[in-house]
């Protein structure tokens, strides 16, 4: 299983991730408690593998800023977790996250019609935009046909909850924050133990 941990702000996180197999790295440039700025963010990608994917996470962020991020960071993947439109996603060069907040199959269309090549549902807001800690209920995804996109489960996962929710929803990716934490900052037991129960569990 392809594994995205988010929300990383020191190398150590990011060095232990990238050595128990994370595929994807993510750095919050929105209003967080988890937030980066573009230079740190580029000294730790200054660090990682070619094949490991760097996040960007934004929240109605102006293209001029989100460009400007990325040239300074060295970010290769957009993940816009606020009401950005179909039209904003297009208007970038590189692979689009759109993250959907998801509590019925009503939700789901949208997801089918958005031009992006991740699709991250993740839970209903809480206090920011994502890394709430909290899971949606995963059965409204349950051998849901969503085409072409790779969805990105997302939303209170953790070394207790993953293998179910692999199983239940067979996704191209999962992502976590809150779950590799303790007291707010990121848990190295807690990034090796998710990661190797995501690159074993059997689907
Ligand atoms: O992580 C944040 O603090 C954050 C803040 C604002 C917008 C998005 C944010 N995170 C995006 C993510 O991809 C999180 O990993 C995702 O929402 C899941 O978080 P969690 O439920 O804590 O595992």
């Amino acid at each position: 299983m392809n594994v995205k941990i988010c929300g990383i702000t020191t190398n150590d996180a990011a060095a232990c991730a990238v050595q128990y197999g994370a595929n994807a790295l993510g750095f919050v440039f929105a209003n967080s408690k988890r937030k980066i700025n573009a230079e740190k963010a580029k000294e730790i990608i200054d660090t990682l593998p070619k094949d490991v994917m760097k996040v960007g996470v934004f929240v109605n962020e102006t293209k001029e800023n989100i460009e400007k991020i990325v040239k300074l960071s060295g970010i290769n993947i957009i993940q816009l977790h606020g009401d950005e439109t179909q039209e904003f996603a297009s208007s970038f060069s590189l692979p689009i996250i759109k993250a959907f907040s998801i509590s019925s199959q009503e939700d789901l269309q949208q997801v089918i019609a958005f031009p992006c090549e991740y699709a991250l549902l993740d839970s209903p807001r809480g206090k920011y935009h994502g890394g709430n800690g909290i899971a949606f209920n995963w059965s409204i995804i349950k051998n849901y046909d969503f085409g072409q996109k790779k969805i990105v489960l997302a939303g209170g996962l953790n070394e207790s909850n993953l293998a179910e929710a692999i199983q239940t929803t067979n996704p191209f990716m999962v992502d976590v924050s809150s779950g590799v934490e303790t007291d707010g900052k990121k848990d190295l037991v807690k990034i090796k133990n998710f990661l190797q129960i995501g690159k074993t569990v059997h689907i």
